[in-house]
């Protein structure tokens, strides 16, 4: 085994009870938040399509999606959803957003009723716009639904540096519970009952952490960077607001906090994505980047509501190709002249 070894196990949050807890999805997310709940106290049964995969993390490593990290056996990793989800007091999808409708059909015919499905995904469905929390409503209408967010790299997660989230429900006491008992002493979890704004905050980021990558990428400098991710907030609170989302919870962790995280580092996959587009690079092989779906979608919902999002608009012409950066920049830099309205 390579690389370097994180504990597997650890303090938990004593007194809260130990949880049989699901984790849908083998990737990086889902491996890094099976260790956080390991480390929480709670057993772990994690559903992954592959099986090297899954032989790999029942060795503690998961080298196609967490390289150079490995960690102590304890995660039960299986090929079979049915196995994944039976006995389970609460499951976590962490399949990618353009994936959780597959998912979710998969795991509906084994889930217990009842139990929480905390979102962990990031995004909005390309095809028809739904927010992540609606997909669950539809299919698993007997499940409450959750909502994990914030700015957390996997590998940080999975390596137990110290990280900060938040966990959302309609229901707060459900959300307070959920957050109790997913901490531990290097993940931090607060509660929202503001499933929605914690929701959107965490798809639009991305838009945002791509176009930073791309300015990096191009050379723009950094006086750019920090007008897009403040004009780019302004944008993701309009759509928010559009949603219902609560403005107060756009500024903390899952908004600002993780937008402010992505756009800053090129370890976030939507920066580095960004990142080689500004670069003229290829982009085939690149890891997951959830905002390129989420921003074609955003774009669309924008122009159909109304709403001022000419970032986002660019953005989405960019990955279309419709538009260069230059393009895009020029038209960004000439529209006409207002007076600042943050809101
Ligand atoms: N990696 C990170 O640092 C973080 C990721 N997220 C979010 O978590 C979600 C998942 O991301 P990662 O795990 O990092 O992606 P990943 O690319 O590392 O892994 C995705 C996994 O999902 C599996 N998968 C895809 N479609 C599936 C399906 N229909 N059924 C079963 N498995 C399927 C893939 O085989 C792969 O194992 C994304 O929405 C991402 O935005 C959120 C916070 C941090
Ligand atoms: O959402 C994330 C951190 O909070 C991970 O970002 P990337 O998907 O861009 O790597």
């Amino acid at each position: 085994m390579t690389g370097e070894a994180v504990s597997g196990q650890g303090v938990g949050n004593p007194g809260k009870g130990r949880w049989q807890v699901a984790v849908l999805g083998g990737g990086a997310w889902g491996t890094a938040l099976a260790l956080a709940m390991l480390r929480a106290g709670h057993q772990v049964r994690l559903f992954a399509r592959d099986p090297e995969t899954v032989a790999a993390i029942g060795q503690g490593q998961n080298p196609r999606y967490l390289p150079g990290i490995a960690f102590a056996p304890g995660i039960e990793a299986t090929t079979d959803i049915a196995t994944a989800l039976s006995g389970a007091d609460c499951v976590l999808a962490v399949t990618p957003a353009q994936s959780l409708r597959a998912t979710l059909a998969a795991a509906r015919d084994h889930m217990p009723g009842g139990i929480p499905l905390v979102l962990c995904a990031k995004g909005i469905e390309r095809d028809t716009g739904a927010l992540l929390s609606a997909i669950v409503e539809e299919i698993l209408p007997r499940n409450p639904v959750a909502a994990l967010s914030g700015p957390s790299f996997a590998t940080d997660v999975a390596r137990g540096l110290p990280t900060a989230v938040v966990v959302a429900a309609r229901d707060e006491a459900l959300a307070a519970d959920l957050a109790v008992r997913f901490s531990a002493e290097n993940l931090r979890c607060y509660s929202s009952d503001d499933l929605i704004g914690v929701e959107i905050g965490g798809a639009l980021k991305n838009v945002f952490a791509i176009a930073a990558g791309a300015i990096t990428g191009a050379g723009l400098g950094a006086s750019a960077q920090a007008a897009m991710v403040t004009r780019g907030f302004v944008e993701l609170r309009r759509i928010g607001a559009a949603f219902g989302a609560r403005p107060e919870t756009l500024m903390g962790l899952s908004g600002l906090g993780d937008l402010l995280l992505t756009c800053s580092s090129a370890q976030s996959r939507n920066f580095a994505y960004g990142l080689a587009l500004g670069q003229g690079k290829t982009l085939a092989g690149l890891a997951l980047a959830e905002g390129v779906p989420t921003a074609a979608i955003a774009a669309r919902i924008a122009a159909e509501r109304g709403i001022e999002a000419p970032i986002i608009t660019a953005v989405a012409a960019i990955l279309d190709g419709a538009i260069t950066i230059r393009q895009a920049v020029t038209a960004l830099m000439t529209r006409p002249l207002k007076t600042e309205t943050n809101d």
